[in-house]
């Protein structure tokens, strides 16, 4: 836990687009700050998503505000399903779109991503994996100190996912930059967070992997899964004091000994 300044800041946030009868987030508190990677989960339709719009200031709030440090850089990596991968055009030029960036950085960041070369391929040639890296790299091509990741891994296989994951704290360490996630794929993604947050259209829980995963509230929402989370967390478990806020003030903090 570090005392830094927050990237972005948000209180009380509620949001409720037009047309919805109950709002989809409501009284959300979060804030991420520098070189914490922080994992939104949650069942579908619980608000991640909107979450994340909502912090890059993208939908509007219906109440709450949003404190972004000033000259925040962010880099985002969107859903894979909402690129158009039949689309003609080299991994070079769509590192170079919208901002033109130089052969130089371009193939540092493909390194970085862990595929090195790829420049002269296709899009629609690249496997989902190489896909996902090839969105990383461009996401740092802006020096980010904040990254962004809606769902980064949907479609990878379990041995995609561990390494993506894997990169994502490699990535951290490198460049300091924070990582903000949403993801479906709880046990390989609770491993590389520092902090999770359970998301139900308010925060049901959130604090360290290990706390989380003890919550009754994410239980209740994951059920069995859970279980054999917990015994992979159990061995890493410190006895100092795992954090679980009470967003609804419902869930009360549980401590597992063994
Ligand atoms: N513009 C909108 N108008 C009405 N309802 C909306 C709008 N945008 C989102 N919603 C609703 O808000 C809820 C949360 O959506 P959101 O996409 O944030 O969830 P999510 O947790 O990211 O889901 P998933 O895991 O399925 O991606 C959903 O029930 C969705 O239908």
């Amino acid at each position: 836990m570090t005392d830094a300044t927050p990237l972005i800041h948000a209180t009380d946030l509620t949001v409720r687009p037009s047309g919805a009868e109950v709002p989809v987030l409501a009284h959300v508190d979060f804030a991420i700050r520098p070189a914490e990677i922080v994992t939104v989960v949650g069942p579908n339709g619980s608000g991640k998503s909107t979450l994340v719009r909502a912090l890059l200031g993208h939908v509007p709030l219906a109440a709450g505000r949003v404190e972004r440090k000033p000259g925040l850089r962010i880099g985002y990596v969107p859903q894979r399903v909402h690129i158009e991968q039949a689309l003609p055009m080299t991994v070079r030029r769509f590192l170079s779109l919208p901002v033109r960036v130089s052969d130089e950085r371009a193939a540092a960041e493909l390194a970085r991503t862990g595929v090195p070369g790829l420049e002269s391929r296709q899009i629609s040639a690249l496997s989902g994996g190489q896909f996902q890296r090839v969105l990383l790299a461009r996401a740092l091509l802006n020096d980010p100190q904040l990254l962004v990741l809606d769902e980064p891994t949907q479609g990878l296989d379990q041995p995609g996912m561990v390494g993506f994951y894997k990169l994502i704290e490699e990535v951290r360490s490198q460049t300091g930059a924070a990582v903000l996630m949403v993801s479906h794929d709880l046990l390989v993604v609770m491993r590389a967070s520092d902090r999770v947050i359970c998301l139900n259209g308010h925060i049901c829980c959130e604090g360290t992997p290990q706390a989380v995963s003890a919550a009754p509230a994410y239980r209740a929402m994951f059920g069995a899964d859970s279980q054999g989370m917990l015994a992979l967390y159990e061995h890493h478990h410190d006895h100092d004091h795992d954090h679980v806020g009470t967003g609804a003030g419902h869930d009360h903090h549980h401590h597992h000994h063994h």
